[in-house]
């Protein structure tokens, strides 16, 4: 409860303090604006241009006990005079907008550029008001690993050098400028390399986090939902998607990539502790994510088929996936991260933290949630097409 005292890792008690978080309306937001209301004494000034994924947190009418810790501002921080006035009146400032759908990365360059550097202002706000920076990276800005460039039959291929992506150590390795994929992930590293050298010039207190997938309730959207019919989310919305629909998954090019999935409430006590220890935090880029939980793509859709099978009641599909190109899925320009997994020494070394919960349970909650959330919508969605046409 927020009246308990509460300590630091140090032993020191936590002051209750201010936050700017922009992009707070989001998937990580949502969560991260849940767990401070519920569990901290903090205030929270959420930036966002939507608030769909916590009205549940600021709706007066449910009388919450941190109604007067939240304040949500509509804003685009692109063009709003506000941003630099709601940046000093905080203590910490946490920036996750931004456009982060592969969809959009070799289809919408621009405007994914711009996001992800440009309209990255809040790093000058912070560093000429001195106040301190969580900003959000990503593990994409590693690129593809070092084994994805040795030969196929190569034993290196299996040694941990050469795929473990560690923060102060491994390059950011990227495809040539036509693979416009990359546009989200050298923006995100050009504005991690700016906001480094305020830190080296003028001693902005800073903390980045590179998030390794992070998944759960409320990430993107359902097509013809809750977002547009045409969109393409990313990979647990887009086998959500295809589960609520009794459609097979569609595995680009053979569904071989392969990633690391966390829970996002795991994850979120991460960015607690970055929040509430200071000392520990600044300066440091950290990896946020669950090395335990490796899979193909492949054995990810036919994980969340099983765990749909159970929590649904539903039957399964006698042919659960499919086999699509990424040109067709993706269009021209898109290329793919190989293998992804976070090395773990220094967020264990500054803030003691670690992971918890397995893929099988993460996507046995999250899967419970998109069932109970979506699946009479989709049914309805299905019926009035069938009816129309
Ligand atoms: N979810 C993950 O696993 C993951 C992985 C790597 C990196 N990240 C990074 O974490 C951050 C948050 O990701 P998310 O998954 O919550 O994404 P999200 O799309 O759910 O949230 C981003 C939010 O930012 C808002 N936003 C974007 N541009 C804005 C603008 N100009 N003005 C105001 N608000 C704006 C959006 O409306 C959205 O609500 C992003 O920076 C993303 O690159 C997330
Ligand atoms: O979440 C992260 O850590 C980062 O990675 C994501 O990138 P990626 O993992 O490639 O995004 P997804 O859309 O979730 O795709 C994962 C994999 O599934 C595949 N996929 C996706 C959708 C689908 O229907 N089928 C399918 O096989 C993709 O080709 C890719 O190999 C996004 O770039 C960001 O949200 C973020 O920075």
């Amino acid at each position: 409860m927020a009246s308990v005292a509460r300590v630091d890792l140090d032993g020191n008690p936590i002051k209750p303090i201010t936050i700017c978080m922009i992009g707070a309306g989001g998937f990580i937001g949502s969560h991260l604006c849940e767990k401070l209301m519920s569990e901290t004494p903090h205030k929270v000034l959420a930036l966002d241009v939507y608030n769909d994924k916590i009205k549940h947190l600021l709706e007066p009418e449910n009388a919450h006990p941190w109604s007067d810790r939240i304040q949500f501002h509509r804003l685009n921080i692109k063009q709003d005079s506000r941003l630099e006035g709601l940046i000093k009146m905080a203590d910490l400032t946490i920036n996750l907008a931004a456009i982060c759908t592969p969809a959009d990365y070799n289809t919408r360059p621009l405007d994914t550029i711009y996001s992800n550097f440009i309209d990255a202002l809040p790093v000058k706000y912070c560093s000429e008001n001195n106040k301190r920076l969580i900003h959000f990276s990503t593990c994409e800005v590693y690129g593809k690993t070092i084994g994805s460039y040795l030969p196929k039959d190569s034993p290196l291929r299996q040694d941990p050098a050469y795929y473990v992506l560690k923060e102060d150590e491994s390059p950011c390795i990227f495809g040539s400028i036509e693979k416009q994929r990359w546009s989200y992930a050298c923006a995100k590293q050009l504005i991690e390399r700016l906001i480094y050298a305020e830190g080296a010039e003028n001693g902005l207190e800073f903390t980045i986090v590179r998030p390794f997938n992070w998944i759960g309730p409320r990430m993107d959207f359902i097509p013809g939902i809750d977002g547009p019919s045409e969109g393409v989310p990313r990979v647990l919305a887009c086998f959500s998607n295809n589960l609520l629909r009794r459609e097979p998954l569609k595995l680009v090019d053979g569904g071989q990539s392969q990633r690391t999935f966390v829970y996002i409430k795991d994850a979120i006590e991460a960015v607690m502790l970055m929040i509430e220890n200071p000392a520990r935090a600044n300066g440091h880029i950290f990896n946020v994510g669950n090395p335990n939980n490796e899979v193909t793509v492949r054995q990810l859709g036919e994980m969340m088929t099983e765990v749909y099978v159970k929590v649904s009641g539903e039957s399964k599909l006698e042919t659960p996936t499919i086999d699509v190109s990424s040109q067709e899925f993706y269009g021209v320009g898109y290329d793919d991260s190989d293998k992804r997994i976070p090395d773990m020494t220094i967020i264990n070394k500054q803030l003691g933290w670690n992971p918890k919960t397995s893929l099988w349970d993460l996507l046995e909650s999250t899967l419970t949630y998109q069932h109970r959330t979506y699946a009479e919508a989709v049914k309805k969605a299905i019926s009035q097409a069938s009816a129309t046409s």
